[in-house]
């Protein structure tokens, strides 16, 4: 038997082994305790120690984590100290998403021996991150389901975000599938009330689908949002294949890792695609000092198996979102040949701001506008050939203004709006 304390888990000399999860802490230490009694207390407390001194045996340490990394580190105004956490891999249960964040983002957001305390980042071990089916498609989707391999693909949300009824909400999709657009895309808080019931929303917008598919010639889809409780989001999974849709859309903050790991399962069965929302994001990543940052957030999407998810407008929008470019090139990195992930650029854009856009991050995003479609002074399908215009002319690199010059919805859109963030 041996004894162990919170000190047994600091050992700054310790190099991580190929098998260890890295995480990287923001830490402020409380007023009571310096840089390395608040590191080994994360290590600890995250992984298979507490406060008390403890008599165990020898094997139980080999699943203790080791914090092995203290440095400087600022968090916006506030100064702290940037925390390397190494786990070794027996702590965790591989595929088990919940499991590993009941570590690394569990107690210890909320020990009283830090102030603050954020989850920066993880580099993932190739046994770990294969434990999880990752991705069916990612960014192929752009060629799979769309002929769009050469540029953004597009969406739109119908706006106001709740409150059509279901007529409404697939005569717009028709007017925005006619315009040029990609993917009609159900909001966040759209799931089965009475005013568009679902099913009813499934089989007339996919019923608009097909005509605009027919006149256009260009494949289309719907991003459909099956959020709900446990069976019945699988039940809507299912709703979906079996009416001939390309995609589902879940809202994974909300719902859960557990909730998306099984949707991901049934999703495979049917060759489904996910994208998804991440409303309720914020209240874990907006302060800089405490909590789990968008990059973790979308790290853990990826292993959980989504194909698509909103990583922000690198600051061009309506919403405060951090490193959006960074975490875009981590989703579309090489991880152990798990596939990767289209980042969807969301929220407060318009046609006048997609070339700043697609200079920050690329043509390997997909662009949604729901404001910036349906506020388009001369209604959705107008909107819709300005925003199209405009990620066409931003892909081939022609300027908006010539592209303005063809198109004269987008003219009319760049009149409104001008390449102004709305705030
Ligand atoms: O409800 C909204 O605000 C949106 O539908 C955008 O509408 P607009 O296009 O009309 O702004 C999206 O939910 C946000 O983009 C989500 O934020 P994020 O993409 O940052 O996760
Ligand atoms: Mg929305």
């Amino acid at each position: 038997m041996v004894g162990i304390t919170y000190e047994d888990f600091l050992d700054l000399s310790y190099d991580p082994a190929d098998s260890d999860l890295v995480c990287e802490f923001y830490v402020e230490p409380a007023a009571d305790q310096d840089a390395e009694s608040a590191a080994s207390r994360v290590a600890s407390e995250s992984s298979n120690g507490t406060w008390a001194e403890l008599q165990v045996d020898g094997g139980v340490t080999d699943l203790s984590a080791t914090a092995c990394g203290i440095e400087a580190a600022t968090a916006g105004d506030r100064e702290g100290y940037r925390v390397t956490v190494a786990y070794p891999d027996a702590l965790f249960e591989g595929g088990n998403m919940p499991q590993i964040l009941s570590c690394i983002a569990g107690n210890i957001l909320g020990m009283k021996a830090v102030d603050r305390i954020r989850l920066l980042d993880c580099t993932w071990p190739e046994p770990l991150a294969t434990s999880f089916a990752g991705p069916q498609f990612g960014t192929s989707v752009r060629s799979e389901i769309f002929d769009a391999d050469d540029r953004p693909i597009t969406a739109t949300v119908p706006k106001p975000k709740v409150g059509l009824s279901t007529d409404q909400h697939a005569q717009i999709g028709y007017e925005a599938w006619t315009g040029g657009l990609d993917l009609l895309k159900d909001d966040e808080n759209l799931t089965d009330q009475a005013f568009n019931p679902f099913e009813d929303r499934l089989t007339e917008s996919l019923a608009q689908r097909d005509r605009a598919v027919e006149e256009t010639g260009e494949p289309k889809s719907y991003l459909l949002n099956v959020t709900a409780g446990g069976t019945e989001m699988l039940e809507r999974v299912d709703m979906a294949a079996e009416h001939g849709c390309e995609y589902v859309m879940v809202d994974v903050v909300t719902c859960g890792w557990a909730a998306v790991q099984q949707v991901r399962e049934r999703c495979e069965r049917h060759g489904l695609a996910i994208h998804a929302h991440r409303a309720m994001h914020a209240a874990f990543d907006r302060l800089p000092s405490h909590g789990v940052s968008m990059r973790v957030i979308a790290q853990i999407a990826r292993l959980c198996g989504v194909d698509q998810i909103h990583t922000g407008t690198a600051d061009l929008g309506k919403l405060a979102n951090e490193d959006t470019v960074g975490i875009n090139e981590w989703l579309t990195s090489d991880l152990y040949g798990l596939d990767d992930v289209l980042p969807m650029a969301s929220g407060g854009l318009h046609p006048g701001l997609v070339p700043e856009l697609v200079d920050r991050c690329g043509t390997n995003i997909g662009i949604q506008a729901g404001g910036g479609v349906h506020g388009h002074p001369d209604g959705t399908h107008e909107g819709a050939k300005a925003l199209r215009a405009a990620v066409e002319a931003a892909a081939e690199g022609r300027s908006i203004e010539a592209a303005a010059d063809d198109e004269p919805a987008l003219a009319t859109a760049l009149d409104k709006w001008g390449t102004e963030t709305p705030r």
